[in-house]
């Protein structure tokens, strides 16, 4: 996992020396200063030489400016290196989740998503910048100090450098709790994001039932436990702090007395003891970068591990190795022997055999469950059928690139999606880059001219999110413009009219039949008045196909349809 952790420092090999150089530099000055204490108090003092005293001051404050100046550095280009790590791996997570299955996104709440892709990541890229540069100059510096100390006094040094041993122990201890709470925070975190979610996408039905007092509690539940999470996580760090502190300040009261006995009986100069206090206090700074470092590297690896374990999803819809790119395809399409489930071993559909001609309009018809929707939506591979195959063109859909496919294939839904730009983005997402005239004929042939032309901001109207200001018939024509401007060969119609009154469904039908002229269409239907001139009817039940031809014959047959029939006309 490091090692792949590593790999996201490759891009910035340059950056991470450069911020990395800076800080050991900036760490070896550090040690300067107790140096410097001890010269001036051992041999400039007793000689009283003033001059000599300033010039050693004139030096220091020059190291102080360059520090200064690392200083600047390593805070902003660290972090600069931090973000765009962070900044990449996101990139890269979200490329990913977009290749995701509808399988996937079945089982997956949106919230939690949400949270891999924000803070997750956030703690990820805290730990990509302080983790490696800070524990290496916590090191560098400890060497460092530990060094001089020894060359001063080796007894004394080393008496104080038994409390590493210590921290390390300290240290160990509190980051395995820390990676647990750690870990329980993340899970809370993204529940909570997935409560948000739902609650605020649902706001409306929520609020129609009156349910916020219900929603209140449930929220509150998630924030309770979020709470607890994080009063766990922050007294780890109190308790991980505290005992660090009391630590430092006996190993310092420790070198007060021991450096002060030194003196006395042992005859230590002034000016080492003063560096050997400096000098101890210095020590401590790695030590507590070190416990922030462990602190935040919990965090930062558990959500690195998220990370990984949602990069490695493997999309189990994805291109085919030899995939071919198909320019347009006609839409003859074939289903052979096509059998399908969602879930374990419950089939949805089971050895369906079904050809389509290009051109041809069919619809599918039958009682609520029994698996028209699925059967669609097989052909744009947005599920993997698990026996048989389905061509179009005599391609395996296999064998097509999925780019292709779906380019070939568009969906107008009874819920239409829009996305919370203006009514030109949305119509221009059927066609990305369309020019204003290409989408105002779109928006002609869906019969929204009109429409637009009255609103003030004509093509720039903000249709709110999910397209909630438009009523249903103009989501509707709204969806059918993109379909226009998209131009697919193959059009899936799934119960796009039945929720509108009968005399927008009347003008949406007519749009609809336009829009199907020349393209193959299946429509997915429940009001049959809709569906009387298809080319061909096709009837399915939780057996299959059962029936399937034109409405007369159907009626005629006096089966499954004519009964629908029936029982939605009457007796013919
Ligand atoms: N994403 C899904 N995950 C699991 N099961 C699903 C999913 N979508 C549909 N199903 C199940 O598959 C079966 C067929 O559903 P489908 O939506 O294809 O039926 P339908 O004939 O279109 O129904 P309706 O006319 O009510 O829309 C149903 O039992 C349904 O519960």
């Amino acid at each position: 996992m490091l090692r792949r952790f590593f790999s996201y420092y490759k891009p910035y090999k340059r950056l991470f020396f450069l911020d990395f150089t800076c800080a050991v530099i900036l760490a070896v000055l550090e040690l300067v200063f107790p140096l410097a204490v001890g010269y001036v108090i051992n041999t400039l003092l007793p000689d009283g030489n003033w001059g000599l005293i300033i010039s050693a001051c004139a030096v220091l404050l020059l190291i102080y400016v360059i520090n200064t100046l690392l200083n600047y550095i390593v805070t902003y280009w660290g972090h600069m290196l931090g973000i765009n790590i962070e900044t990449d791996m996101r990139r890269r997570l979200f490329e990913h989740v977009q290749k995701l299955s509808f399988r996937f996104f079945d089982n997956t709440k949106t919230g939690h998503l949400i949270s891999r892709l924000t803070n997750d990541l956030f703690e990820i890229g805290e730990v990509a910048h302080h983790g490696p540069e800070d524990m290496f100059i916590a090191a560098m510096t400890l060497i460092g100090a530990f060094g001089i100390m020894l060359f001063i006094q080796p007894e004394l040094a080393i008496m104080t450098f038994i409390i590493v041993p210590i921290i390390i122990w300290l240290v160990l201890y509190f980051n395995g709790r820390m990676t647990k709470a750690a870990n329980r925070l993340f899970t809370d975190m993204a529940d909570f994001n997935a409560r948000v979610e739902d609650t605020v996408g649902g706001i409306r039905v929520v609020q129609a039932f009156a349910n916020q007092k219900h929603e209140g509690k449930l929220f509150n539940a998630n924030n309770l436990r979020f709470r607890e999470a994080k009063l766990i996580s922050y007294k780890l760090i109190g308790l991980n702090h505290s005992i660090s502190y009391l630590l430092m300040r006996l190993v310092s009261l420790f070198v007060l007395i021991a450096g002060a006995y030194y003196v006395l009986r042992k005859g230590m100069p002034h000016g080492d003891f003063v560096t050997f206090v400096l000098l101890t206090n210095i020590f401590f700074k790695p030590i507590e970068k070190i416990n922030a470092v462990i602190e935040s590297y919990p965090k930062g690896i558990a959500g690195f591990k998220r990370y990984i374990e949602l990069m490695d999803t493997e999309p189990d819809v994805a291109d085919s190795p030899h995939a071919i790119e198909v320019e347009r395809l006609h839409g003859d399409i074939r289903y052979h022997n096509v059998t399908f489930g969602y879930e374990g071993e419950a089939k949805v559909l089971n050895g369906i055999n079904l050809s389509i001609r290009a051109g041809e309009t069919v619809a599918f018809v039958g009682p609520s469950g029994a698996g028209k929707t699925t059967l669609c939506s097989l052909l744009p591979r947005f599920y993997e059928i698990e026996g048989g195959t389905i061509s179009i063109d005599g391609y395996n859909i296999r064998d097509l690139k999925l780019e292709s496919l779906r380019k070939s294939i568009g969906i107008v839904q009874q819920d239409v999606f829009l996305f919370a730009g203006t009514i030109r983005e949305n119509i221009a997402y059927g066609k990305l880059g369309a020019s204003d005239e290409a989408i105002m004929e779109a928006a002609r042939r869906a019969r929204l001219e009109s429409f637009i032309a009255s609103l003030p901001n004509g093509l720039d109207t903000v249709v709110g999110e999910r397209g909630v200001k438009l009523s249903g018939g103009q989501k509707q024509r709204l969806a059918i413009a993109r379909m226009f401007l998209k131009n697919p060969p193959i059009l899936i119609l799934d119960e796009a009219t039945s929720a509108l009154d009968t005399e927008t469904e009347a003008a949406i039908q007519q749009s609809l039949a336009e829009l199907s002229v020349g393209r193959t269409t299946l429509v997915i239907a429940h009001r049959l008045a809709t569906i009387k001139n298809a080319d061909r009817i096709i009837v399915v039940t939780e057996n299959g196909i059962t029936e399937q031809g034109r409405h007369e014959e159907l009626v005629a047959a006096g089966g499954i349809y004519s009964r629908l029939h029936e029982a939605q006309f009457g007796r013919a």
